[in-house]
């Protein structure tokens, strides 16, 4: 059968199917609240990733001399390395996962390109953007900067230019001296140390990390050549403009321009460089730097305005379809819903005259032209336990304004359903609070942030920063990392924990201390009660007993479900609805419009 005929058949057979469906399915003028089986999407969604990126490496220097016609033996001519590729974020509206950043893991910037001859510098390294949804919190968990370790190891003259200046200048008086000895005594350079590897730049000699070397010379000429010291390491001017370590954003709105979390490491520098008075063809040029490594943990809170929680099947996804025009799946069987979606609830939709244009144009209610309500899955008892789906998805509901609880009037006693959806809810704001205390200890035990990179930053930072300290990003008002800074030296911190030579090729420091972010208690949320499926019969009864309920909360006669003193019971109320027929929603979003803010 031929691929045309195939998909004929098939076709064929799925309007077949079709009909079967409607022919069983009664379909009525609420088909859009309840709709049929295959209307649906299953678009994978993942909310929390680990993420490690890296700046690109600088390009190497080049080592080049003049050739040209009657000129045999020019001067040095190696134009410098290319500076390694940025890494950005930006926090982009219609993402809604991390999927594809949690499946690739690693995110690398282009390393620079190598200078060349004729004093032609090498090209950057390409940028990469990383792009997260609205609402993702970034946190650092490890960071490896080889440049900040260099700085703080004060391997790389990074005592200042002035002492480099003099060392080269006495170095080079000692190989002129010792030039002029050996022509006297026509000795061979047979004694002079030759121990090529593993030498330290401060006795000048090569160090094959850093240094690049003319391919046509001879090993002889190098260990007896006595090298310039290494220069100050050098770091790109973007850093200034770069998120200041440990990163923490909460990407809360969309980002106009891309922030810069790593500026790529610059590029070696090219033979020109070290030209001296006694060493006017130098063979050597430096090799690019190594790029930043930042380990982070993406984290996304859908943000709404309105959580919706409720048990499986009690009819969310139906209200939210009700009340937006999102198109969450719906069906008569629990967790229908396995992954959180947002609808918009438009209140002007800029059709005819806006009511308020009488109001003053301080009117707080102006500004509010829409609000968002998110649709989570279902929670069973004992989410906490692990069952169901668990409680995860409740981040998502953490950073709204309102929730709504939505009891199934039809399925059993509404008044315990809603207790134990507090309950599961109170044990989620346990399970955070004690993920937090987990995170403040092992902060203080590991008190050393430290060394890598972090520097004098983790010794003294640690301690007065706040748990909330996450800070929306302002870009200019970032300034360098006292730990990045050369010239930053605070005698009082404890000196880093830093190997003299450091070590690339250990695996990188697997410590975990992260600030949470610190949220209003739950119970201090505005909250009411959407009694769904009022529709179906003998519901009544139990719609009062919700409004006995909460009538009682409210009056102080009974105490708050959540257990805990202080809880927000001021406008307690419940609202019936029927979903399915779009009955009862305008009550529900003007309850919603009076308890958000604004
Ligand atoms: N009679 C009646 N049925 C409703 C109403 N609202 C929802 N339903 C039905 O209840 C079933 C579950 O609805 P969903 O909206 O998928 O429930 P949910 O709370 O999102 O369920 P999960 O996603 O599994 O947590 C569906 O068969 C709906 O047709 C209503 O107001 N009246
Ligand atoms: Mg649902």
């Amino acid at each position: 059968m031929s691929s045309s005929t195939r998909h004929l058949a098939t076709t064929a057979t799925q309007e077949a199917s079709d009909e079967a469906v409607q022919s069983t399915v009664d379909v009525n003028q609420f088909d859009h609240l309840d709709p049929v089986a295959p209307d649906h999407s299953t678009a994978p969604f993942t909310d929390t990733c680990n993420l490690t990126l890296s700046s690109g490496p600088g390009g190497h220097g080049c080592i080049s001399f003049l050739r040209e016609k009657y000129i045999a033996n020019g001067p040095p001519n190696g134009g410098d390395g290319g500076t390694g590729g940025n890494v950005y974020i930006q926090a982009v509206q219609g993402e809604t996962s991390l999927h594809k950043i949690a499946r690739r893991g690693v995110l690398k910037a282009g390393r620079g390109k190598n200078g060349q001859g004729s004093l032609r510098g090498g090209a950057r390294g390409e940028d990469v953007v990383l792009s997260v949804p609205v609402g993702t919190v970034v946190r650092e968990v490890w960071r490896r900067d080889p440049v900040a370790e260099e700085i703080e190891a004060g391997s790389r003259g990074a005592k200042g230019y002035g002492q480099d200046i003099r060392r080269d200048r006495e170095r080079e008086d000692n190989v002129m001296r010792r030039d002029r000895e050996r022509d006297d005594d026509d000795l061979d350079n047979d004694d002079i140390d030759g121990d090529a590897e593993g030498g330290t730049d401060q006795s000048g000699k090569w160090h094959r990390d850093k240094w690049l070397l003319y391919p046509g010379a001879l090993p002889k000429s190098f260990t007896s050549a006595d090298f310039p010291s290494l220069p100050r390491p050098r770091r790109s001017n973007l850093v200034a403009t770069a998120v200041q370590a440990p990163i923490r954003l909460d990407l809360s709105t969309p980002t106009t321009s891309p922030i810069l979390l790593a500026a790529g490491a610059m590029g070696g520098l090219g033979n020109p460089h070290f030209v001296t008075k006694s060493v006017h063809k130098p063979k050597y040029a430096t090799k690019g730097d190594e790029g930043t490594r930042i380990n982070l943990l993406l984290e996304l809170k859908l943000l709404a305005d309105v959580g919706l929680v409720g048990a499986p099947n009690a009819g969310k996804s139906t209200l939210l379809r009700a009340l937006t025009r999102s198109r969450t799946r719906v069906g008569s069987w629990a967790f229908t819903t396995l992954a959180p979606s947002v609808g918009t609830v438009v209140l002007d939709s800029y059709r005819g005259r806006p009511t308020d244009l009488t109001q003053p144009s301080t009117s707080s209610r102006r500004g509010r032209t829409h609000f968002t309500i998110a649709d989570i899955p279902g929670l069973v008892s004992d989410a906490h336990l692990d069952r169901g789906l668990g409680l995860g998805f409740l981040r998502h509901v953490e950073r709204a304004g309102v929730l709504a609880f939505v009891i199934d009037l039809s399925a059993g006693d509404p008044v315990a359903a809603l207790k134990g959806l507090w309950r599961e809810v109170g044990m989620f704001e346990l399970m955070r609070a004690e993920e937090r205390m987990e995170k403040s200890t092992s902060d203080s035990d590991l008190g050393v942030r430290a060394g890598r990179g972090e520097g004098e930053d983790a010794g003294k930072g640690r301690g007065e920063m706040k748990d909330d300290a996450m800070v929306p990003f302002k870009p200019f008002e970032s300034s360098i990392s006292p730990s990045l800074d050369p010239e930053h030296h605070d005698p009082s911190s404890s000196p880093p924990a830093v190997p003299t030579t450091p070590d690339y090729d250990s695996p990188p420091p697997t410590f975990t201390a992260l600030p949470a972010l610190v949220l209003p208690p739950i119970s201090s949320k505005p909250w009411f009660v959407v009694a769904t499926k009022a529709d179906l019969p003998e519901t009544q009864e139990a719609f009062r007993a919700v409004q006995a309920y909460l009538e009682d909360v409210r009056t102080g006669r009974e105490g708050h479900p959540s257990g805990k003193a202080g809880a927000w019971v001021r406008g307690l109320r419940a609202v019936p609805v029927c979903a399915m027929r779009k009955e009862g929603c305008e009550g529900v979003l003007e309850v919603m419009r009076g308890l958000l803010p604004g």
